[in-house]
């Protein structure tokens, strides 16, 4: 037995899912508790090791959240939104720290989310990585001192299996950008442009997504002035880098009080 935090890996089989599931057993600060999948998926019953194609890991692959939960320390969680809402209640009654990376939550979905975290540490971020932070941050500051003078354009670029749109991180980006500016995102959102859409709004932030191939992800954040252009972007190439920020995040709850907190309270950006 180890006295590191035990982990819990939801999502085991999809592509962050196995992408933590190794992050986690390699790393000295922690231990794989428990490996979780749909009741439907050919994963359950098998080692999570041995069916990512690797060496055994001990871990049989399982679908009984709250049994996996009653034995971790902290959750990480990168699903799908009906999941990561149910998963949110059920870390909270076990006191486990939930990293929530999953997207295209509603905002019904978020009342419940923060429900939860009055009983338990939440970290969520529609990106994890410290680059995408940092430059959340950078078009808060651009954002803020460039003023309506400049339009604002969020593009970004993923996989063709990615389900929502805009991104989580485009919309951080869009939360930033609308702060800097002091207004709410809102209120001033376009989120998709067809047909005679007329000439662009003053004041409006554009979303544009593009989706294809194996793109890990891609976000530019484009502010349009009258003869330049400011264009900030990150580009992931790997998707450690979100795994190790989602592992940073349930490491750094562990002696946090209950509450929602964010990447840049990890970070301390
Ligand atoms: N915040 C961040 O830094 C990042 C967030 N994401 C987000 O993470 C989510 C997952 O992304 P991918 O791994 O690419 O998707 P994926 O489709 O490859 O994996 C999702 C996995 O969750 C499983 N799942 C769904 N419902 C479940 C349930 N009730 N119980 C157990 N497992 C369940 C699926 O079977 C699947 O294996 C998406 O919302 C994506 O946008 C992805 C990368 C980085
Ligand atoms: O679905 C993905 O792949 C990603 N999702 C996150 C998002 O919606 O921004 C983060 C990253 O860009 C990869």
């Amino acid at each position: 037995m180890t006295d590191t935090p035990g982990i819990v890996v939801t999502g085991a089989s999809g592509r962050m899912g196995q992408m933590l599931v190794r992050e986690v057993s390699a790393s000295p600060d922690c231990h794989l508790v428990a490996a979780l999948e749909r009741e439907d998926s050919d994963w359950i019953g098998r080692d999570v090791g041995t069916a990512m194609g690797g060496a055994e890991l001990g871990v049989t692959v399982t679908s009984d959240a709250l049994e996996a939960f009653a034995r971790a320390q902290a959750v990480i969680d990168f699903t799908a939104p009906a999941a990561t809402v149910e998963f949110a209640a059920l870390a909270a009654q076990a006191r486990a720290v939930h990293v929530i990376g999953t997207t295209g939550l509603s905002g019904d979905d978020l009342k419940k989310i923060d429900a939860a975290a009055h009983h338990a540490v939440i970290v969520r971020a529609g990106n994890m990585s410290l680059g995408v932070n940092l430059l959340v941050e950078l078009t808060r500051k651009v954002s803020q001192a460039l003023g309506e003078a400049f339009d604002i354009e969020i593009v970004e670029a993923h996989h063709k299996a990615k389900v929502d749109a805009p991104s989580g991180t485009a919309l951080m980006l869009g939360e930033a950008a609308a702060e800097g500016r002091g207004v709410a995102l809102d209120d001033v959102a376009d989120r998709g442009r067809d047909g005679m859409t007329g000439p662009r709004e003053a004041g409006a932030i554009g979303f544009s997504a593009i989706r294809g191939g194996d793109i890990v992800g891609e976000h530019d954040v484009l502010f349009a002035g009258a003869g330049e252009r400011i264009v900030l972007r990150h580009v992931a190439t790997d998707r450690g880098i979100f795994a190790r920020g989602a592992l940073r995040a349930a490491l750094w709850g562990q002696d946090k009080r209950p509450g929602q907190y964010s990447m840049a309270d990890v970070l301390g950006l």
